[in-house]
């Protein structure tokens, strides 16, 4: 994916202005700023989650595939099938675990028992829960530890088979050893797709991430390979920021 100059507004309040940003397919791309800087705007651009605020409109471009996700051929709701989305608080539908899993492609008009039985048993093993919630798929989904209740819900997105994953923020209500758990499965999701996650964490951020992105006040002060930015960024509002200066 990718954002040529794309500005976006609350109205007339400018919330990231003229970013042009790559997210490179299989890699994890970390985005980390000061509180308010942006970086959720941006991430939630990227499927069009801000159509839904009313007073939110942009200009530039965001491109999938080399198509701008804006195109008037564009359906959003298979835009958002094929760039998924995970929040930053875990949020599993009142449901059993099989079906929180199985939703989306029920609403994808699945039908075969069997074939749904075997997607939804593939999407727990990708979101490496499977072994602990096997013995109990009809089981209220709400009766899961706040870690399991995240990778189901990484489980749900991975459901329909998007191509890209946006997390935003999804370790950061999880205690060290279920944000550990999250961070191996961020490592081993990046062989299938391509991820952008928000962090506040910067050690985090340098774990997961392969690129990172440092937004402040809206603009993108740079973009690059996660060692560099950490070790030797080119902008000096980077190293205060990564150096825990300011934020
Ligand atoms: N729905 C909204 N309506 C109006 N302004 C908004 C809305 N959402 C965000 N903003 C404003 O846009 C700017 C960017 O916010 P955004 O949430 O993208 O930043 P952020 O970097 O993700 O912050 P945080 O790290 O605190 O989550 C902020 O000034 C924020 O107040």
């Amino acid at each position: 994916m990718e954002s040529r100059e794309l500005t976006l507004r609350y109205g007339t309040k400018v919330a990231i202005n003229k970013v042009s940003l790559a997210i490179p397919e299989r890699q994890v791309t970390a985005l980390i700023g000061p509180s308010g800087c942006g970086k959720s705007t941006f991430l939630r651009s990227l499927n069009r989650m801000n159509d839904l605020i009313p007073s939110s409109n942009h200009t530039g471009t965001i491109l999938l595939d080399g198509t701008s996700i804006h195109d008037r051929n564009v359906d959003v709701v298979d835009l958002r099938r094929r760039v998924g989305m995970v929040f930053q608080k875990s949020n599993p539908f009142p449901k059993t675990i099989f079906e929180n899993v199985a939703y989306g492609l029920r609403v994808g008009g699945l039908k075969d028992k069997a074939e749904m039985a075997a997607r939804v048993e593939k999407s727990l093993k990708g979101a490496a829960l499977w072994d602990e919630v096997q013995d109990r798929l009809n089981d209220s989904a709400l009766g899961l530890s706040g870690g399991q209740q995240q990778r189901l819900c990484i489980a749900r997105a991975m459901a329909v088979e998007p191509e890209v994953l946006l997390m935003d923020e999804p370790a950061s209500a999880l205690d060290p050893i279920a944000t550990a758990k999250i961070e191996e499965l961020i490592h081993e999701l990046k062989a299938t797709y391509t991820i952008a996650i928000v962090t506040h964490n910067m050690q985090q951020a340098a774990r997961v991430s392969d690129r990172t992105a440092f937004f402040y006040m809206g603009e993108l002060v740079e973009c690059g390979p996660t060692e560099q930015i950490f070790t030797n960024p080119h902008e000096k509002r980077t190293e205060d920021y990564v150096t825990g200066k300011f934020g």
